[in-house]
């Protein structure tokens, strides 16, 4: 910017005299401190030969960028002895030439004179400035000394400046700093501040939980007397309660500055972040949920402590309970159930179970009281009541007939049932349903059980049935006590059941009732005629003699007794025999022992239950009823039940199949456990646990011969400390009844050259009966020796690999007999050991020496396809015998 010092130079116009202008170098090589000013002068001519000389000023801006403030005033400063003559000389011109414009009107001639009047005394100063600059110009010397004393003058004026500014600088940031660290300061305390009124707060609501929760005592004690006033009474104190935390939280709050600068703390707290919310600089509104938030704790504060009082509760634990079900029932959460389960070392989770003892325990840490049921519970007065003595009626012996093998037995009881006086008017054909009734003459009854033998008597026993009233123990007169004489009263006595002796076969001639007389004395049966108690009568089966006699001791036994029952209320009693009828379905012969039994009723018996659909008695008649003392044949069961299952008669089908769900279940269970109860290995380890005496087993053999010297076998076998109990022992295959009667006993099943048949075979896979084969009566008694002894060695386990059955068979040369077989079952392999069977019975054990296929030898056929085969050393085969192929392994024994 360069700027004229003279209203007659501006534009540093050059006139005709031709300006001299000397534009002053910067630095002009004369010692300066940064000027900024660069003068000159320049001559400027004027008429009537006048001239001056007119000094030329070039100012640079200093340029310092940020500073341009700062440094305002300074520059101001700087330039303001200028600045005085500048604005002179500005102004100048300007008023000369309004002056002039007014006086040139007036006086044009004078114009000219007063016009350059007027900026003359305007720039008097400056004239003198330029006549000083003239003199410079003039004396150089002088004027370059000027120069740099202003200069110097200058310079000193801006360090000045300078210092000045550095000195308002450092105040300014002094002053900032300050400000900050009050403001840090301040930040500081209102964050005690609000520390401080956060845990005033907390105390004020912890001190006013309390007093409401005496208020809400006194509360209630009041209602207990005062009803109405006492309720606004309250009312107004819990209202009143929550009142001082309020008005404190105000006071605070007035008392803490309200500076609360929107730092991101406080950002946080208001509402969502959003990122439109983020980009927003207006604050953030609170969001909904934290609304709700405030509202539920203020709700809670004026609510006061909800002081929860603690509901034990009576808890019924089953034998096994989940932990979130026992916290269900106890009105906790699981987690609290769960966290004591820890403490006590016990790491569940929700779904684990815990038995009833644990599930106790916890219940009662809670508080809890315990009542404790057991799933068998459903049993519970399946039984029904006692009944009154005054409903009681006389009710029908019921009879079984033991004694030795062969003594006449069945034939007595055949005997008996011919002395029923209805059948044999009716001429009616007697059924076998496992026991009959007889009618006397005299109108009197007596059911006999049509299952001879003590076997039977103790299956049922066992069985927790107690059927017989009266045992007749029958002694041939010709052979006198024998063993299972022995076992029968032995028996009969550990059942307290009342003996009468039948001393049969009397119409023998060796006979001699005082020997059986007196042998019983040594097993404490003491006979009438010998001083005692028991009833004595001598019969003869075959020629039915004193069967009358007999009858006349059982009814005198039966009314010393004093046998009475309740025939109206609801039928139970005992399932004395059971089969799948092919016809008819289950059917089970029931001996009723209470109660009256009627076609309609629900009956569950065992495992199984069913709606009765027909009752037929022994007579084959079909009938409505059946009271106490009565066989009846039951239709109508969904399954079979097993021989010395109790049967009651339920109120409805609900509750009959809630009853055999909970029975099968824990039959599953047994099986699932493993206890397969046949095998002799597991029968002995039960043995040795309990003190039981005997090791039931069922012989089933090819013939009669090797029946009986096994039976004989076994019988020497026992020693004083366990004995071989043949439950039954017969000629020909393994049955179904077979494994079903052993299931019952808890037996196994030897089968001596005999094989099960696949119903029997499927049945004791279910049932969990051990049946084994032998072919040599040494290794059988050796096996249920080593049983009874604990010390069987290992065990030989046959695999079942298939059945061939022989089609036809051949004469070839060389070779001998060869079998044309269908495989019916599994397959058949060369080398396997085979047994030939016909109709079940083992003719033969050995091993193939063919097994062709289409003239090809094969390694194995399979099931469906024809081969030939031919046994070692054996020929003596037939179309219709089966071919029997399996493997022996041998399995340590583990007990
Ligand atoms: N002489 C004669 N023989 C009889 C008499 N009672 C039975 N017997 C014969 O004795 C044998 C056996 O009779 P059972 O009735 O089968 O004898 P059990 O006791 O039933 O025999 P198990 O069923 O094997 O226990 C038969 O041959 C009968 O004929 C009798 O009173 N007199």
């Amino acid at each position: 910017m360069s700027e004229t010092k003279d209203t007659d130079t501006q534009d540093g116009d050059t006139g005709a005299s031709g300006g001299n202008t000397r534009q002053p170098r910067a630095g002009g090589g004369k010692l300066t401190l940064g000027r900024t000013v660069e003068s000159g002068h320049v001559r400027q001519n004027f008429s009537h030969g006048r001239s001056k000389a007119v000094l030329v000023e070039k100012k640079r801006r200093r340029v310092a960028p940020g500073k341009d403030k700062a440094e305002g005033p300074a520059v101001e400063k700087k330039a303001a002895p200028k600045t005085a003559a500048k604005t002179a000389a500005k102004a100048a011109p300007k008023t000369a030439a309004k002056t002039a414009a007014k006086t040139a009107s007036k006086a044009p001639a004078d114009a000219g004179s007063e016009a350059k009047k007027a900026p003359a005394r305007a720039a008097r100063p400056e004239r003198e400035a330029r006549e000083r600059g003239n003199m410079v110009l003039r004396t150089l010397t002088a004027e370059e000394k000027e120069a740099r004393d202003r200069a110097l003058v200058e310079a000193r004026e801006r360090e000045k400046i300078e210092r000045q500014k550095a000195k308002e600088d450092a105040e300014r940031r002094k002053i900032a700093e300050e400000a900050a660290r009050v403001a840090a300061a301040e930040e500081a305390e209102r964050a005690a501040q609000e520390e401080e009124r956060a845990r005033r707060e907390a105390e004020a609501k912890a001190k006013a939980d309390k007093e409401a929760a005496l208020r809400a005592k006194e509360e209630a004690e009041a209602d207990a007397g005062a009803d109405e006033p006492a309720d606004k009474k309250a009312a107004a104190k819990t209202k009143a309660a929550p009142t001082p935390i309020v008005r404190k939280r105000e006071d605070e709050a007035a008392k803490t500055p309200p500076k609360r600068t929107p730092g991101a703390g406080n950002e946080r707290r208001r509402g969502r972040l959003t990122i439109s919310n983020a980009l927003d600089d207006e604050p953030r509104q609170r969001s909904l949920a934290a609304m709700r938030r405030r509202q539920q704790r203020e709700k809670r504060a004026r609510s006061g402590p909800a002081e929860q009082v603690k509901v034990h509760r009576e808890v019924t634990i089953p034998d096994t309970i989940t932990v979130q079900e026992l916290a269900n029932r106890m009105s906790e959460r699981a987690v609290d159930v769960i966290r004591l389960l820890m403490q006590q070392g016990q790491m569940m989770k929700i779904n684990d179970v815990l038995d009833a003892d644990t599930a106790q325990l916890v219940a009662e840490d809670m508080g809890h009281t315990v009542k404790r049921v057991s799933e068998s519970d459903v049993e519970v007065g399946l039984e029904g009541e006692a009944d009154n003595a005054a409903d009681l009626k006389p009710r029908a012996p019921v009879v079984t007939v033991m004694g030795h093998v062969d003594h006449g037995k069945t034939s007595l009881l055949d005997a008996l049932r011919q002395t029923d006086v209805v059948a044999g008017e009716a001429g009616g054909i007697t059924q076998h349903i496992g026991a009959y009734q007889v009618r006397m003459a005299g109108g009197e009854r007596i059911t006999f059980l049509d299952t001879p033998g003590h076997e039977a008597f103790t299956t049922m026993r066992a069985r927790g049935a107690k059927a017989t009233d009266i045992v007749i123990l029958v002694v041939a007169g010709d052979d006198g006590v024998m063993p299972q004489t022995i076992e029968a009263i032995n028996h009969a006595k550990a059942a307290e059941v009342p003996i009468i002796v039948a001393i049969n076969k009397m119409d023998k001639p060796d006979v001699d009732p005082n020997r059986v007389r007196t042998e019983l004395l040594q097993h404490e049966v003491i006979v009438e005629s010998m001083s005692g108690d028991v009833q004595d009568v001598e019969v003869s089966a075959t020629q039915k003699m004193n069967l009358d006699k007999l009858e006349e001791a059982i009814l005198l036994q039966s009314e010393l007794l004093e046998l009475k029952a309740n025939p109206d209320r609801s039928a139970d009693g005992i399932v004395i025999e059971a089969q799948l009828d092919k016809g008819r379905g289950p059917v089970a012969t029931v001996l009723v022992q209470r109660g009256t039994l009627r076609v309609g009723d629900v009956l569950v018996a065992g495992t199984e239950w069913g709606k009765v659909r027909a009752l037929v008695n022994d007579r084959g008649e079909q009938v409505k009823e059946a009271g106490p003392s009565e066989p009846v044949e039951v239709l109508g069961l969904n399954g079979t039940p097993e021989a010395g299952d109790v049967f009651s008669v339920v109120e409805d089908e609900a509750r009959a199949r809630e009853i055999t769900d909970y029975r099968q279940r824990v039959l599953r269970d047994k099986r699932a456990a493993g206890a397969a109860r046949g095998s002799l290995e597991q029968m002995f380890s039960q043995l040795k646990e309990s003190d039981k005496k005997e090791l039931p087993l069922l012989v089933k053999g090819d013939v009669q011969g090797s029946v009986e010297a096994i039976i004989g076998a076994l019988d020497k076998a026992g020693t004083d400390d366990i004995i071989a109990r043949v439950l039954h022992a017969g000629v020909g295959g393994i049955t179904e009844s077979d494994v079903t009667l052993a299931a019952a006993s808890n037996a196994a099943i030897l089968g001596f050259n005999v094989r099960a048949n696949a119903p029997a075979r499927d049945a004791a896979r279910q049932q969990g009966v051990d049946i084994r084969y032998y072919s040599v009566i040494y290794d059988l008694v050796d096996d249920v020796k080593a049983a009874m002894a604990g010390v069987l060695g290992p065990e030989l386990r046959e695999t079942f690999l298939g059945n061939a059955e022989i089609l036809e068979v051949f004469n070839v040369s060389k070779v001998g007999k060869v079998a044309g077989c269908r495989i019916s079952e599994g397959t058949v392999k060369r080398g396997a050991k085979v047994r030939l069977l016909r109709d079940d019975v083992v003719i033969h054990e050995g091993t193939l020496s063919t097994l062709k296929r289409f003239k090809d030898e094969v390694k194995e056929v399979q099931s469906g396809q024809e081969c030939g085969m031919s046994f070692e050393n054996y020929q003596d085969i037939r179309p219709g015998d089966v071919i029997e192929c399996f493997d022996v392994t041998e399995v340590e024994r583990v007990l």
